[in-house]
């Protein structure tokens, strides 16, 4: 689905990832791991070219997408999920999610066919300004809005970060649900390891900006989440 081979990554003359070599299968769930800091958000701008500079290779589905700008990343089909979740709390929830739409390749601007069935209460709050949402349903919003692009790969950033825990459990459930009934590809930025080995198929660990371990998610020892993620 996607494949990057020796890539590196720069904000302005900070280098960051360091020859990152990975493949991302269609239709699993891949989550990226490692302590804070190692580079697994630069890992997801570099996936959307979000950062200042890249080198190396990058494909999607066989095309090389290496030197495509992100609104042609969007467009070719990859969403992101940002930290933090960057929703627009003037917009309503309505304007959020169709802010995801502008990438869509058919130029459809629509509420997508899912939003109902996985988050019933934005669609009742749909002119609702996303303000006034909680952080779990912020967090849902974010991810309604990618869904708007029609993604084949959804780039999901700390899906759970600063939730409160009964709303955690939802968010897992959908990402699940996405994968597991659409198909969707799946790249996962998690810190629960717990969550990471049910969710996932396969795993990447960082470690200063480069992999150090990757494969199929029962081959992620407790050594080398002990190795690479205790603190
Ligand atoms: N805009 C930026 N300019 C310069 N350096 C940056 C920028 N953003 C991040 N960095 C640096 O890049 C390195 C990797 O950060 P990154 O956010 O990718 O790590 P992370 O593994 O996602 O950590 P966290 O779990 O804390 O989000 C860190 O040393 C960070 O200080």
């Amino acid at each position: 689905m996607m494949s990057l081979k020796d890539v590196h990554s720069y904000y302005g003359r900070s280098h960051i990832l360091h020859g990152v070599t990975l493949d991302i299968p269609a239709g699993k769930v891949t989550s990226i791991l490692g302590r804070n800091g190692t580079g697994k958000t630069t890992l997801l701008k570099t996936l959307m070219a979000l950062t200042d500079r890249m080198t190396g290779e990058m494909r999607l589905q066989g095309k090389d997408i290496a030197s495509s700008p992100t609104h042609m990343r969007a467009r070719a089909g990859i969403a992101y999920v940002p930290q933090g979740r960057e929703i627009i709390p003037d917009f309503t929830i309505r304007e959020n999610i169709l802010m995801g739409a502008f990438a869509r390749a058919d130029r459809k601007r629509e509420i997508p066919a899912l939003v109902p069935e996985l988050f019933p209460y934005l669609m009742a709050n749909l002119d609702r300004p996303g303000g006034v949402l909680s952080g779990g349903q912020q967090q849902q919003l974010a991810i309604a809005r990618a869904l708007a692009a029609d993604p084949k790969v959804l780039l999901l950033d700390e899906p759970n970060e600063g939730i409160q825990p009964s709303i955690v459990e939802d968010i897992e459930k959908i990402i699940i649900r996405l994968n597991r009934e659409i198909g969707m590809t799946i790249i996962l930025v998690e810190q629960n390891v717990a969550f990471a080995r049910h969710a996932s198929h396969r795993f990447a660990m960082l470690e200063k900006g480069g992999v150090v371990a990757a494969g199929t998610i029962d081959t992620l020892s407790d050594a080398l989440v002990q190795r690479h993620m205790a603190v």
